[in-house]
């Protein structure tokens, strides 16, 4: 009996043992496209058609786009799970997936620990002001002429933490070993042993009273410019934006005009909305700390990461289920 077919989009770079024991139960297959329309050509002339799931990469965006409604239309019928390598999975078109019936996965817990670092990391430099400095000294400035104002601890500053899902939790453990009184906002409010002890609050509230705003929530159609320009209106003056969740949750435009009014003190941002691109009025803002979606870029957690990838794939192929299903298909 012939194995069934798995469709590897993007590279595994690794985790290769333990993708190398998948072909004991299926066939790897890769497309040869190099491109979305001959990678379109490709499926329409029946390629990958005894695929029954795909393990998808990020970067695999770069050949196929985005797993949006026209090319969830031309993968083939046998096609009934994506796994996707990430946690946030706002490149794949769920309500397209749900409508054909393929089931989508994606990878929690793996990316908190390193999403979260970068979070801290991004908050105390921001905080600090060690951008301008930092800048100074390698232009061979010192600390710059004149020299930054003085920087802020963490120590009692308010933290609002919007998305307590596992990064935003992580990171509340970690804001706390600072020393930072941590508030949060969420779709549903946690029950006590998953909140550790955080002050639920109204996001208008959580805007008004934070003195730190990390942004840890997924990216969707509810959560697209959650902060914009009314938002930043209402919080405090000097607070400090950091996101390392998805850049469209930001209304970028918005940002840039808040930090030139001063409402905005200084921001740390590891994602940005049309990456690889970054605006303008960021990258000329000194206050303004900016990795180019650095947030899993570890050895230990890219390979936590494929392995956990690799599971749904296996559970997949094996019992016809996923590990971790998106949370919008948990009943499908
Ligand atoms: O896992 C994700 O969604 C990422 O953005 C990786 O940095």
């Amino acid at each position: 009996m012939s194995k069934v077919q798995v469709l590897l989009l993007g590279e595994i770079e690794h985790a290769h043992k333990e993708w190398a024991t998948l072909s004991e139960i299926a066939e790897i297959i890769e497309p040869k496209a190099r491109s979305r329309e001959e990678f379109i050509k490709e499926a329409k002339e029946g390629t990958f058609d005894s695929a029954i799931v795909a393990f998808r990469t990020f970067n695999s965006v770069t050949i196929t786009g985005l797993i949006d409604e026209e090319l969830v239309n031309i993968l083939p019928k046998s096609l009934k799970f994506i796994a996707h390598n990430g946690a946030g999975y706002d490149q794949i078109d769920l309500h397209a997936c749900t409508e054909r019936g393929i089931r989508v996965s994606n990878v929690p817990t793996a990316v908190d620990d390193a999403t979260a670092d970068v979070s801290m990391f991004l908050i105390l430099g921001a905080l600090r002001g060690f951008n301008t400095s930092m800048f100074a000294l390698r232009k061979g400035h010192w600390k710059g002429s004149p020299p930054p104002p003085l920087g802020h601890d963490p120590q009692g500053k308010v933290i609002g933490i919007l998305g307590m899902g596992g990064i935003g939790r992580n990171l509340k453990k970690k804001a706390e070993a600072f020393d930072m009184e941590v508030q949060y906002h969420n779709r549903t409010k946690l029950p006590e042993e998953l909140s550790g002890g955080a002050k639920y609050v109204p996001l208008e509230e959580l805007l008004k009273t934070s003195d730190v705003l990390s942004l840890n929530l997924p990216l969707n159609k509810q959560t697209r410019h959650i902060i914009s320009t009314k938002e930043f209106e209402i919080m405090k003056p000097g607070v400090i934006i950091v996101n390392t969740a998805r850049g469209a949750v930001v209304d970028e435009a918005a940002l840039v005009v808040a930090l030139d009014k001063g409402i905005v003190a200084s921001a740390g941002l590891d994602v940005f909305e049309e990456e690889p691109k970054v605006h303008p009025g960021l990258v000329a803002n000194p206050h303004v700390m900016l990795l180019p979606h650095m947030g899993t870029w570890t050895v230990e957690t890219q390979t936590k990461m494929e392995v956990w990838c690799i599971d749904n794939v296996r559970m997949a192929v094996e019992q016809g289920k996923l590990k971790s299903p998106v949370g919008e298909q948990k009943g499908m």
